[in-house]
């Protein structure tokens, strides 16, 4: 039996079309935004205007910033020292107010970025959380890789990302305009159209430039999964690794994980390479062009009459608002890396995303076709089933003709069992190793669908249902009481000194009343790690003392005493009774019988036993098990 450190595998990934900057991308990339803006909410519009006027103003203030230089000349030419005063005295404020927009510039791009990381995490998780569909996910499916990096580093990179692209994308259409009825206004249609022209050019050449950087980006985004997936792996089986004396060929598979991410991070320098040659080029020719659109109508004699003086002041003007129109333009351009960037993270949020929606709409599904009480945010306090639905009153569980097979490779586990499972009659489930008894109890708890037959769920979750404790302890961070009262949030149905009273019995009753004094106490806040400092024994006598308190009415037990002694086991057990449970237990031991009034015998190959405790009682179908 593995323990409770193991991790789920990272995912394997099936093949899917290759990343790019194409219609899927759009798609994925409004949904995305429709989370971000789902409304103009005050906040979002407030946000919106005021970073609107602060890049407004920050433009002016470059712009006069931008004249300083030249009225220095001005004035040092004609050695006006008054002039000189005042000069330095305006461009010493256009500085200190010119740094105060760029930093609120900054300061609201990060407000914007902690925002939308919170709408889009928060979305995540009401779709990753629902359910099952966080085990689908990690444990049965494998369309996706790490699920876990893609909600906490891609959406972190995504926000950041974005949130730096947004003062140059709101300011963009404004000096566009301005600069570009200006260009108009100076050198008449011909400026302007070209420069578009051009623009359309960079932008064509730049998009085939960064697709392939944008399927690289996701590649990459993938391997860095695996690496930190595989530390974390060595990080919760550190003790195990230890034992085997693993530390070399740890190291080896992890060298080997960090080699395959660095070759694919040095592809996609490469790739990155053309595409900053495609942007340098675009900056330095967009320059030239400047002069190109002023050259033409001087050599084609538009401006045969002017003298060169007015013809030089011409060449300046018009100069100064193509090269700004131009530079408005290159910085879209330059933002070609960061969209590349974005666009990467939009497809690995996206693909995330489309699972998700999928895997919770067919638990949807399932639950609406089981009419079960499988949703877990009923917890324990289910009222909401009617009372055709509750009989028979004394079933928990029924299966009828139920097939089982291994989801990944269709073995058959279970071929057509019949079985009621009802209060007071206690079943033992055993069988050889593989052969499916744990497969069954995930039937049983709706984590797996069965091939064929009907499982029907008649009870609740929780302290007046059934009780599920897997074959690996569980426990979460925080105090000893949370332990106990795991998964209900708050305690139930008593309060103050009677619930404590309660837990303390029954940590006495599981042998673990030394866990207080090495907590300080129920509600004591811990830092370690409780499958550190636990023994596999310890989790066990901990898992029962958790059943104990949520006493529920039927109790399903996965070898829960495998790392127990037969004598604690026995004790385990008569409590359990005492308390009223019905149980249903998978184990090895022959010790268990005693406990049990139904044996349940899985042979492999779909072929199973039910036998009455005093005596055998073969099915037919399955009687030469
Ligand atoms: N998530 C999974 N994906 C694919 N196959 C699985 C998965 N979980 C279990 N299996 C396979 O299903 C078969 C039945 O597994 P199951 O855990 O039910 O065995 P078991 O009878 O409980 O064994 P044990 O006595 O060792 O606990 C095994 O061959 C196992 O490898």
């Amino acid at each position: 039996m593995a323990d409770g450190r193991a991790v789920p595998r990272c995912g394997g990934g099936r093949p899917q079309s290759r990343p790019q900057l194409d219609l899927k991308f759009l798609q994925r990339f409004l949904r995305i935004q429709a989370i971000l803006f789902p409304k103009w909410s005050s906040q979002n519009v407030l946000m919106f205007l005021t970073l609107l006027c602060i890049t407004l103003l920050e433009q002016l203030v470059i712009y006069q910033v931008g004249l300083i230089p030249s009225q220095y000349y001005g004035i040092l030419g004609s050695k006006d020292l008054y002039g000189f005063k005042t000069l330095t005295v305006i461009a010493l404020l256009l500085i200190v107010v010119n740094s105060m927009l760029k930093s609120f510039d900054q300061f609201i791009s990060n407000l914007m970025y902690v925002s939308w990381r919170k709408t889009l995490t928060e979305d995540l998780h009401c779709q990753y959380f629902e359910g099952q569909v966080y085990y689908t996910l990690n444990v049965l499916h494998e369309d996706i890789d790490n699920p876990d990096q893609r909600i906490s580093q891609d959406v972190e990179r995504f926000c950041r990302q974005l949130s730096s692209m947004a003062s140059k994308l709101i300011i963009s259409p404004f000096t566009l305009a301005y600069y570009t009825y200006q260009c108009f206004h100076s050198t008449g249609w011909l400026g302007p159209v070209s420069i578009f022209g051009y623009f359309v050019i960079g932008t064509v050449v730049n998009k085939m430039l960064m697709s392939p950087i944008v399927s690289k980006l996701v590649q990459q985004e993938k391997l860095e999964g695996d690496f930190r997936f595989k530390h974390m792996q060595i990080r919760v089986n550190a003790e195990p690794a230890a034992f085997y004396r693993a530390g070399r060929v740890e190291h080896m598979r992890t060298d080997r994980r960090l080699q395959s991410l660095l070759q694919t991070q040095r592809e996609l320098m490469g790739k990155e390479l053309c595409l900053y040659i495609g942007i340098n080029t675009f900056d330095y020719l967009g320059s030239i062009l400047s002069y190109v659109v002023i050259a033409v109508p001087i050599f084609s004699g538009v401006y045969g009459d002017l003298t060169p003086t007015e013809l030089s002041s011409l060449v300046s003007k018009n100069a100064f608002v193509s090269i700004y129109l131009i530079s408005c333009f290159s910085q879209l351009i330059d933002l070609s890396t960061t969209v590349s960037d974005v666009a990467g993270y939009t497809h690995r949020i996206g693909e995330l995303q489309e699972t998700l929606l999928n895997l919770s709409r067919k638990w949807k599904d399932h639950c609406l076709e089981a009419k079960s009480s499988w949703d877990l945010d009923k917890w324990g306090l289910d009222s909401s089933r009617s009372e055709e639905e509750m009989v028979p009153e004394d079933t928990a569980f029924l299966l009828e003709r139920v097939t089982l097979a291994v989801p990944s490779s269709g073995r058959l586990l279970i071929k057509d069992l019949n079985l009621r499972i009802s209060q007071g009659n206690n079943l033992l489930i055993v069988g050889n190793t593989g052969t499916g008894k744990t497969s069954l109890l995930r039937v049983l708890n709706g984590l797996w669908e069965s091939t064929q037959g009907s499982v029907s769920m008649l009870t609740c979750f929780g302290p007046h249902g059934v009780v599920f404790l897997p074959q690996r302890p569980f426990f979460t961070d925080g105090t000893l009481r949370e332990q106990v009262i795991y998964p209900l949030k708050e305690i139930y149905p008593l309060s103050g000194s009677a619930d404590d009273e309660r837990i303390l019995r029954f940590l006495e009753l599981a042998g673990l009343s030394d866990l207080l004094a090495r907590t300080g106490g129920l509600d004591q806040q811990v830092d370690w790690n409780w499958y550190d400092i636990l023994s596999p024994g310890e989790m066990q006598r901990l898992s029962f003392t958790r059943l104990f308190y949520l006493q529920p009415r039927y109790a399903v037990l996965d070898e829960a005493t495998s790392a127990l002694t037969e004598e604690v086991e026995h004790e385990l057990y008569r409590t359990c009774i005492r308390l009223g449970m019905t149980l249903i237990s998978v184990g090895h031991r022959t010790s268990l019988e005693k406990f049990h009034s139904w044996i349940l015998r899985l042979c492999g190959g779909g072929r199973w036993e039910l036998t009455k405790n005093e005596g055998t009682k073969c099915l037919p179908a399955n009687k030469e098990c």
